[in-house]
Order: C-alpha cells, then structure tokens, then sequence
C-alpha cells in the first residue's frame, strides 16, 4: 500500500499541490487526471524520490522511506534514453544502475525486448526507431528489475495506435501480476479501459478519487439519444431533462430503458420516422465536467458544456 498523507509542494513561492492524500492499494491501477500544469509530473516525482523537498509523507508499505529503488520503476514524461546505442544497450544500462548484472542482466533485457515487442530491434541504434518504439523502450527500461510498483507518467504521448496497443498490453500484463500502477495522462478512455480506480488532479488539489464505476454512479445520469423526423421537444418534456443534440434529442433520465420503451411506443405505428434511438452511457468525462465545469481534451480547460455532450454520444 502506497499512502501519501497531506503533500504540499511549492516551486519557490508557486504553489502546485496543495494538501494531496491519497491511498493506493497494493495491486490497484489508479489513474491520475489531470489538465496541464494540474500538477501530475510533480506529484510522481516525489513519488518517485526524485523531488524531495515537499511537505507531508509518502510512505509505502510502512516503510519510513518512499525510494525503494527495488520495488519502484519510474517512466518519466520525456524519452530519457541514449540514442547513439542499441535498444539493448540502453535496457543493459538502466538494468545495472538497479543493481543486475552479468546473466540476469542479459536474461532480463531479453526478456524486456520480448515484452516491449522490440526484440527484432534489439542491435538497432535508438536513433532510427519511431515516436512509439522510443516509448516502449522507456517504458521497458523501468522495468528491468521487476518493479511491484510502477509509475508512469503519459506514456502514450504522440505514438501510433499499434505502439499504444502494445503499451496497454504491457499495462495488463503487469496488472495480472499483481503490480501496482499509478498512471497519469490526459486521456480519459485510457483510464477507462486500464484503471480501476482515478483521482482528478485540478489545479494542485485532489478534486475526487475512487472506484471508476463508482464515480460514474455517483455523479452523473444516464442519458437516451433520440432523432426522428419532425420529432418536437414538446413530445419528449415528461421523460426527463431535455437537450437539442445533433438535429435530435438528448434526455437525460434515471430510467433510460423505459424511456426508450416509451419512444418506441411512439413510433410504433410509424417506425420508419425514429431515425435513431441510443442508450448514452455515462462516461468518465462527464464525471470530469461535473467536478470542475471544465471538460479535459488534450489537457486543455475549456468550459463548453455542449462539447462535453458530444463526447458522451459518439
Ligand atoms: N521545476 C519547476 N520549476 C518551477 N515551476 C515548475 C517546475 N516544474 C513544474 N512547474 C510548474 O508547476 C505546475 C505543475 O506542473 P506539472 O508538470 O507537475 O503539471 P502536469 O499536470 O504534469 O502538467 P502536464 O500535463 O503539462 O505535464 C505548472 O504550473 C508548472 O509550470
């Protein structure tokens, strides 16, 4: 278990996070939300020992100190390897500033490449290789010693969609052995599809933490999508609260199944006028938009309510 109690950090007289507590249980995947500047990086980074003058305690497992450099693997936001030598070489290194050496180290980094999907790339300088295989390679570095606990902060920034396949394999299968993963990024759908726990970071404060399912349930409603030809918002006022969405409807309601058993009775008759008819499940974002009144793209604050909207639809 990973506990960090009432952590507060200023750059010179800036503060960027403020009063941050958080639990983490052992072989939990939490994702960390946050826009820019929302102070993830500098969050992980104490985490990780790298910053350590801040205020409030870190401790994992009870132990007094945070940096087990056995238990802890740290991928860092920016690509931190050395491009003039291979893939290999690159593992080799980092795999002996945690301590490997000789056939184990040798065994691990074979074993990484194969993990990382890189071992055709192996003698290759790191020079040549693409956005996404550079990422795999960092990722793949903090990983030599077998890390328990694993810190990833945006790994997925700027690759292919293969490279990001990879990743979240690479993210389940360390999940299925029992790894803890504390992972931040911008991307909402990649917490849904990886965590299953989130904390928002805005601003330097926790504004929410939990269960994700939890969460969704907590804070938002599910809403019915509803197009048909000259369908009236007068038809639809009694089923729940109505919005214009995309030459439709959207209404939001804590029934949303007999909504749409009572649209269908509508249109019974005349099928051939409901164009759509959709059940719009809440989605992390909304819990987002719910909290702050801004909606997380890219990182980037906005505060359209109507955005957040089209989000949940498509
Ligand atoms: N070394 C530093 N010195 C001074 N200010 C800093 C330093 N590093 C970060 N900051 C500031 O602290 C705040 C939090 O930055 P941080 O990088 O932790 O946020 P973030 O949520 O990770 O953002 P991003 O998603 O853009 O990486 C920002 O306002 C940033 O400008």
């Amino acid at each position: 278990m990973l506990v960090i109690h009432d952590v507060t950090k200023y750059y010179r007289n800036k503060l960027v996070l403020e009063h941050i507590s958080l639990d983490i249980p052992s072989g939990s995947c939490i994702g960390l939300v946050g826009p820019n500047g929302a102070g993830k990086s500098t969050l992980l980074k104490i985490l990780a020992s790298i910053i350590q003058d801040y205020q409030g305690k870190v401790q994992l497992n009870n132990t007094k100190s945070t940096f087990q450099k056995k238990v802890l693997g740290y991928v860092p936001q920016e690509i931190c390897l050395e491009q003039s030598i291979s893939a290999y070489s690159n593992l080799c290194f980092f795999g002996k500033l945690y301590g490997l050496s000789g056939r184990q180290l040798k065994k691990r980094a074979t074993e990484v490449l194969e993990e990382i999907g890189l071992s055709s790339h192996a003698k290759n300088k790191v020079l040549h290789f693409s956005g996404g295989m550079k990422r795999r390679l960092n990722i793949g570095c903090a990983l030599m010693h077998q890390p328990k606990l694993i810190i990833m902060d945006e790994p997925t920034v700027g690759i292919d969609p293969q490279s990001r396949r990879h990743i979240f394999e690479m993210i389940r299968h360390l999940q299925e052995t029992g790894c803890t993963i504390i992972y931040a990024t911008h991307y909402m759908e990649e917490v849904e599809q990886l965590c299953n726990k989130v904390a928002f970071l805005d601003c330097g404060k926790i504004v929410e933490q939990g269960d994700i399912s939890t969460l969704i349930q907590k804070y938002t409603t599910p809403s019915v999508f509803v197009k048909a030809k000259n369908l009236q918002v007068t038809a639809l006022d009694k089923l729940g609260q109505i919005s214009a969405y995309r030459q439709g409807f959207l209404i939001k309601t804590e029934m949303p199944i007999a909504v749409m058993k009572q649209i269908l009775l509508m249109y019974q008759a005349n099928t051939s006028e409901l164009e759509r008819l959709e059940l719009v499940k809440p989605r992390l974002e909304d819990v987002f938009f719910t909290l702050t009144g801004s909606e997380l793209r890219e990182g980037v604050h906005s505060s359209s309510k109507e955005s957040s909207k089209i989000g949940g639809v498509s």
